[in-house]
């Protein structure tokens, strides 16, 4: 763990977008490294983390020393930010942040299994207690269930050619490391393209051990509940297919519709719905001094009420 570490993504534009105040409570759902964490506090925040990882828990333990109790950790699925919220007595927030997917210490960490770039065992838990690793569902899954597992960064075709792939090696003994599965799917696709044939397999693998659609569907109506009059939902995505639900939640629960009603009662505003949406990508210089910002969106929701937009 040591060594390891992460640069927040679009920081400053998350702090400009959805412009945190003194005194407001809110939820960062994807702790991390603590990196917005601690510029939520900094902007006079009281914040509740969450983050199912163990080694973020350890790493918060450290900023709960200097910030006492403005500052409190849970490790938990940010599914569960309502609950968490009414154990801090929180009935409401004025902002809940989810900074999708995994750190660079996750994928960095050879022990971890994120990573093509060392021959680790096939993990890829975020919670190391939840029970299904990126292993056993390899082992367990049938030709159907694979190819919906990669087609979700993957094309149709690709994730046919992936899941034979996979069962083709499975027939020669278990799928155990990652330099075995990068040796399967090697075998399966051209090598002359620009990205590694391992990293969309990676990455499908990866959100399917984590449930990570899953998780992020049921926590976008958790969080607009959570929201007060005026109150903020931010979420900073580095996948097509994630960005995509958060764009159509927020959409679809925006106040002024942008498609024309069919029905009267479609023309009125939803009650509690977002009464602004920005969308923010990274400036060329924060991708060219951190390449892994390149892929990110950040996307805010601004609840209706509450101050003039
Ligand atoms: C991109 S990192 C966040 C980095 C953080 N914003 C920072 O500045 O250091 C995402 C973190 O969210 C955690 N995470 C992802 N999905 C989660 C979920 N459903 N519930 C709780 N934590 C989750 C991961 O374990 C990881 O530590």
């Amino acid at each position: 763990m040591d060594g390891l570490r992460h640069e927040p993504v679009l920081l400053r534009e998350f702090l400009e977008a959805a412009a945190p105040a003194q005194g407001e409570r809110w939820i960062d759902g994807t702790f991390g490294f603590g990196g917005h964490t601690s510029a939520l506090l900094a902007c006079g925040c009281r914040v509740l983390a969450m983050d199912r990882d163990p080694e973020a828990e350890q790493r918060a333990a450290l900023l709960g020393n200097v910030w006492g109790d403005r500052f409190r950790f849970v490790r938990r699925n940010f599914v569960e930010m309502a609950a968490a919220a009414v154990e801090m007595g929180w009935g409401s927030v004025e902002g809940v942040l989810l900074d999708l997917g995994i750190s660079s210490g996750q994928l960095e960490d050879p022990s971890r299994g994120f990573s093509f770039r060392w021959d680790a065992p096939l993990d890829m838990r975020m919670d190391s207690a939840s029970p299904m690793t990126a292993g056993d569902l390899l082992q367990d899954l049938g030709e159907a269930d694979l190819v919906r597992l990669f087609s979700t960064t993957s094309s149709p075709g690709e994730s046919r050619r992936l899941a034979r792939a996979v069962l083709r090696a499975r027939e020669k003994g278990r799928l155990r490391t990652t330099g075995e599965l990068v040796a399967a799917i090697g075998a399966a696709r051209p090598s002359r393209r620009r990205i590694h044939p391992a990293t969309r397999a990676f990455l499908a693998l990866r959100m399917a051990v984590n449930d990570e659609l899953g998780s992020l569907e049921r926590a976008l109506p958790a969080a607009l509940r959570l929201l007060s009059p005026g109150g903020r939902l931010a979420v900073i995505s580095f996948q097509s297919e994630e960005d995509r639900r958060v764009k159509h939640f927020l959409r679809g629960q925006s106040c002024r519709r942008l498609k024309e009603p069919t029905a009267p009662e479609e023309a009125l505003p939803l009650a509690g719905g977002f009464a602004r949406l920005v969308r923010v990508l990274p400036s060329e210089e924060e991708i060219l001094r951190n390449p892994r910002s390149r892929s990110a969106r950040l996307r805010v929701g601004w609840k209706e009420g509450g101050r003039d937009l």
